[in-house]
This record gives C-alpha cells, structure tokens and sequence, in this order.
C-alpha cells in the first residue's frame, strides 16, 4: 500500500472533501511532521511551518494568509480552488447590492426598536418607513474592480438585473473574460470606475499594489450616495477614509465582509462575519478541488492550480518518478539530465514548465533510483526540492 501520508487541518474542513484523499492518509488538526497542510483563514505567517510539510492546499481563493514567498523559497507548492467558492460570494454581494439599495439592515433596526401596542407599532410603521425608502438596480451602473472568478459572475448577474455595468481588471483571464457579457463596459483604470458607478464592488487579492486601493482621495472621486462593497479583503479599503465619506454624506453606505472597530456601530455600515464563501456548496466545492490537487501532488508530483509553480502533468508510464522544484535559471534540465545519466538511469519521459521564479521538473526513469542520486540532485545549485514517487 502506498504511504499514509499525514494532513494537518488548521480550519474546519469540509467532510467530503476530506473524503477525496485517500484512505489511508491520516487527517486531524494535531498532527506531528505532517506531509502537507489544509487550510481555509487561519493565518499562517506566524506560525512555525514543519520542514516535513511539502505542500498547503487553501480550501479557497486568497492566499494572503500565507506566507506564499518563503514557501516557494522552500520549493512548496501553495494550492488554492480558483472559481470554487465565487458563486456563494456573488449571491452575498448581490445580497448586499440589496441590503444597500432597499436600507434594509437600519430599516430591520428600526423595526427591532418599536414596542407598545400593535396598534402603536403599525403607527410608527408607516410614520417611519419612508427615512428608509430606498433604490431599484435596474439602470443604475456597477462597477466592478477586479473581473476574475467572482467579478465576472457578478458583472453577468448585473447585467441580468438591469444594471449597467463597467468593469476594470489589468489582468483578466482568457476564462473570465469569455464569461464578461458583450454589454460590460471596460474601464481604464480604477478612478474611471469610481467616477461612473452608483455601486462599486471590490474583487481583487490583497497585494502590495491592491492595500488601501480605495482610499479618501479615491472615496473623493465616487458619485455622491454611491454604494461601495468589499468582499475581496479588509486591507484593500482604508477604513478610516470610508466612515469620513459614509459621514460627509459621499457615500451612502459600506457594505463589507470584515468587521472592524473602526466600522462598529456605524448606522451606514454592513459588516458581515467573512461569510462570503460560508455555503455548504462552496465548503464543498473549495475542499474537493484542493484534495484532489494535493493527492495528485503527494502521489504524483501532479500540480494543478498552484499560486506559485506552473501547471504540470505527466502520465505515469514508468514506476519510478523524481518531481524537483527548481529555480528558473539556466541549464537545471542539462544538470538535473547528467545526474541521471552518470547514475545509469535511463530518461523515460520529462517535462519541465516555469512559472516567474519556479520552475518544476517531472522525470519517469527506467530503473530505481538511490539515495546518493537524490543527494545528488538536491546539491545541484538552484534545485530547492527533490521528492522521490515510486509508483
Ligand atoms: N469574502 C470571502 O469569503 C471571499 C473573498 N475572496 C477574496 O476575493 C478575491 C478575488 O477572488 P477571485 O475572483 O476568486 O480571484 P481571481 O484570482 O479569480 O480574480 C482576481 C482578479 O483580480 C484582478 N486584479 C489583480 N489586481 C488588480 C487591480 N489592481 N485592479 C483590478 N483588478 C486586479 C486579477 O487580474 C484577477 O483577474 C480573493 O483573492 C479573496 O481575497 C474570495 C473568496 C471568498
Ligand atoms: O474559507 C473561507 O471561509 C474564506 C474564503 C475566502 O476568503 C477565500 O476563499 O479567499
């Protein structure tokens, strides 16, 4: 039987998900030298990463709880579940379109506040639920920043409602942008969206050039009572800036996944507990794919949808497999390719892919392969990993 590979959890981990690994892999939260990591949102920057671990698979999209950069340094693949969880986020931002739109968060606190008699209650009822009188979708513009799996979803689902929509994203992908109705209005930049849209909605990872993207000097440039959503991340909008333009009057509120105490309390801000991909469909979705990804890696040196190495895939067609994650500098193929042959091991089948920094070499040989040839490899200058998959 084939190695019990050990998986430490630090979130909760939909079951059938977990179901996706093989039998016989050992799963829990409180596991010594475990061979690879699950996670959803637990932060990771801190903590002290087992030089056992040779892989972490993100039960979802935003790796920023990561420490991506000194993994990749360590040839460690960092998996996520692109597009696996974007429905459940567009339906809670079109919730909260509609939470904005119609007031409904003072309004359900209005009603909360009343007592007295029915009587009484329906009195204020109708004395003060005009404050709340709201806005239909239809018409109005969204603009969304950020059309990757959840923009674009949510750019067509506008669309469907009526909405105009205008969107901006330096980068988007071939899939994203086949989803983009022919109605989506490309913008140039983010201040073009800002200036056109009576709803912005945020969808970018957090990165060094997305922190504090909306801030007082963007906030100044939005139309007067526009809405802005954010369920990318906390860091990507200054708090601070937001409750001054919520209190000028610019914005008319701030709909958001990420309470804070700068935002408590204050009657134009919705702060949700980071629910956006909390459905039993995306749990399951998110966890299946990332299982799935990191068995194929464990057994196969497999990898698909990594944040930081290329795409690689070989069929097995010999026993006896080396996966080297490498640095992507010159002639590591030539060098990896003269172990081997000093060693007597005859090249089945090799495929090397780059991806920035990383690369990643798979290699089918004939024959077993020694330990001194491993040394071999890893001593190789550039060479950050060197597993050994006999089938
Ligand atoms: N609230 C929640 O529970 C969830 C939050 N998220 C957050 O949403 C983010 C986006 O998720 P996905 O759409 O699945 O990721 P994605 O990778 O499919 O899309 C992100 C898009 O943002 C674009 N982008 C990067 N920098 C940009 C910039 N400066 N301006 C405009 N666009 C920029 C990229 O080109 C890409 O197309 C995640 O990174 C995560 O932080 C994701 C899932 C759930
Ligand atoms: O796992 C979660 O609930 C968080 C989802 C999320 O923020 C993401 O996928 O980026």
């Amino acid at each position: 039987m084939a190695e019990a590979r050990k998986i430490l959890t630090l979130n909760a981990i939909s079951a059938r998900g977990l179901a996706r690994l093989p039998e016989h892999y050992v799963v829990g939260g409180d596991l010594a030298d475990p061979d690879a990591i699950l996670v959803r949102s637990a932060n990771m920057h801190e903590m002290e990463i087992p030089t056992s671990v040779c892989a972490i698979g993100r039960a979802g999209a935003g790796t920023n709880n990561i420490p991506v950069k000194k993994m990749s340094e360590r040839g460690l693949p960092v998996f996520n579940a692109p597009g696996a969880n974007a429905n459940a986020v567009k339906e809670l931002v079109i919730a909260g379109m509609l939470m904005g739109a119609r007031n409904l968060v003072p309004a359900l606190k209005f009603v909360e506040s009343l007592d007295g008699t029915d009587e009484a209650m329906h009195k204020a009822t109708e004395a003060g639920k005009k404050q709340f009188a709201g806005m239909e979708l239809p018409g109005r513009t969204l603009g969304v920043i950020g059309l990757g799996a959840i923009g674009s979803h949510i750019a067509e689902a506008a669309i469907r409602l009526g909405m105009n929509v205008v969107g901006y994203d330096p980068a988007i992908t071939v899939d994203a942008a086949w989803r983009l109705p022919s109605q989506v209005k490309r913008a140039e930049n983010v201040d073009d969206v800002l200036r056109t849209a009576d709803f912005v909605t945020l969808h970018v990872p957090l990165l060094d050039a997305t922190r504090n993207l909306i801030n007082a000097q963007r906030l100044s440039l939005m139309r007067s009572g526009a809405v802005l959503l954010n369920f990318a991340r906390e860091g990507v909008v200054d708090n601070a800036a937001v409750i001054e333009a919520l209190d000028a009057g610019k914005l008319h509120a701030y709909i958001c996944d990420f309470p804070a105490n700068a935002l408590k309390g204050h009657p134009k801000v919705v702060a949700l507990p980071h629910l956006g991909a909390s459905t039993e469909e995306a749990e399951e979705n998110c966890a299946v794919m990332v299982a799935e990804q990191l068995t194929d890696y464990l057994e196969n040196g497999n990898i698909l949808n990594s944040v930081n190495f290329p795409s690689v895939a070989m069929p097995r067609e010999s026993a006896f497999r080396l996966a080297i994650a490498n640095a992507n500098v010159p002639n590591m193929v030539g060098q990896i390719s003269s172990v081997l042959a000093a060693a007597g091991l005859n090249i089945h089948n090799m495929v090397n892919k780059s991806k920035g920094d990383m690369a990643y070499t798979l290699v089918d040989v004939d024959s077993a392969v020694a330990g001194s040839v491993i040394a071999q490899l890893n001593a190789i200058g550039g060479v950050l990993g060197v597993r050994y998959l006999p089938a």
